[in-house]
């Protein structure tokens, strides 16, 4: 039995060198990091005790080795990781804007992480979790809908929890079955981590955050939201109520992956029984740990260095 389970996009990233670098003018890169968003996440997992097994498939290439690699050195099963014999990893080429925000260029749909299938055996295997976590980018084809909509009906049926991250990439998530696709875990999900932009995308015209997580936990039984403010920390709605987690002041480097470790380290600690307010803090410890460190993966943190973060920041672990 895992703690976690998830399954996903799988790519080799590379993030341009210069602030507002054209992607139609030859440029200097930096890479290949392993990156997708579910990986993160695991990686922020497993370093943080949780056992976690991971389904996606890879290239038979160096960046397939590199991503598989990662993956098993932080202690992730990756029985569930395929091989593909025709087709290279995935990639991911990342530029920052002058503003913070981000432009990418992916290449997942042709590639080995395009492929990806889920035999029955596999099915068994990654269903045995507590919680299964759904990355709203692995929504981005049909073959990844189909087989996470498999997933979140065998996990439910099995008696675990579903978490779900929309991670809306604009570039990934345009057509309607994407977004019908998106809708429809939201509907099966106990836990959701929407970023404030995602809400956005979500909010019905004039509505605000706190509407529109009303109205998504009228329609859905969402046992939990816990919305994510970027440096101003979290928002948990439960039923009791709202808790507020500032969040830690750090010097940003590169924000890829902060939404990926806070939630990996917030269902981690979640499925090893802490308290909601102390899940929340070491949440934030993530996300302003991975900001802290150039690449999506790079900033994955233990439980020590999260500890440190907290207490320098004058908070209780
Ligand atoms: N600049 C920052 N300083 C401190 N903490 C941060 C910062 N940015 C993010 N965090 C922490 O990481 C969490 C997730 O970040 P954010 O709200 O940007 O999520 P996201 O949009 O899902 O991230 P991603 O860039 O991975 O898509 C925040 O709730 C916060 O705890
Ligand atoms: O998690 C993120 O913020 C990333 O941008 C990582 C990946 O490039 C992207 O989400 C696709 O998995």
């Amino acid at each position: 039995m895992f703690d976690i389970a998830t399954s996903g996009e799988l790519l080799a990233e590379f993030m341009a060198e210069a602030s507002g670098q054209r992607f139609d003018r030859p440029g200097r890169f930096t890479g290949p990091f392993p990156s997708g968003a579910p990986a993160i996440f695991a990686s922020q997992a497993a370093r943080l005790g949780a056992r976690v097994a991971y389904a996606g498939r890879v290239g038979r290439d160096g960046f397939g080795d590199l991503v598989v690699e990662r993956l098993r050195d932080d202690g992730i099963d990756v029985e569930a990781v395929q091989r593909d014999p025709e087709y290279p990893t995935g990639t991911a080429f990342v530029s920052y804007q002058a503003d913070g925000s981000r432009r990418f260029i992916f290449n997942l749909a042709h590639s080995a992480s395009g492929r990806q299938t889920l035999d029955e055996g596999e099915l068994e295997h990654l269903s045995a979790c507590r919680y299964f976590h759904v990355m709203g980018s692995s929504l981005a084809s049909r073959g990844g809908i189909e087989i996470l909509l498999r997933l979140v009906a065998r996990v439910k049926a099995r008696g675990g929890r579903i978490s779900f991250d929309p991670n809306v990439r604009l570039e990934l998530v345009s057509s309607p079955e994407v977004r019908e696709a998106l809708l429809r875990v939201l509907a099966h999900c106990d836990l959701f981590l929407p970023s404030d932009a995602d809400l956005e995308w979500l909010a019905e015209p004039g509505e605000d955050a706190d509407a529109t997580v009303a109205r998504l936990r009228s329609e859905h039984p969402l046992s939990l939201v816990v919305l994510k403010q970027g440096a101003a920390g979290c928002r948990a709605y439960t039923g009791d109520g709202v808790i507020e987690a500032p969040g830690l002041a750090v010097a940003e480097v590169d924000p890829t992956g902060a939404g990926d470790c806070f939630g990996g380290a917030l269902v981690a600690a979640l499925v090893a029984g802490r308290p909601l307010a102390e899940a929340l803090r070491l949440a934030n410890a993530a996300g302003a740990h991975a900001v802290t460190v150039l690449g999506p993966m790079e900033g994955c943190s233990d439980q020590a260095t999260l500890e440190r973060r907290l207490l320098a920041a004058g908070e209780t672990p």
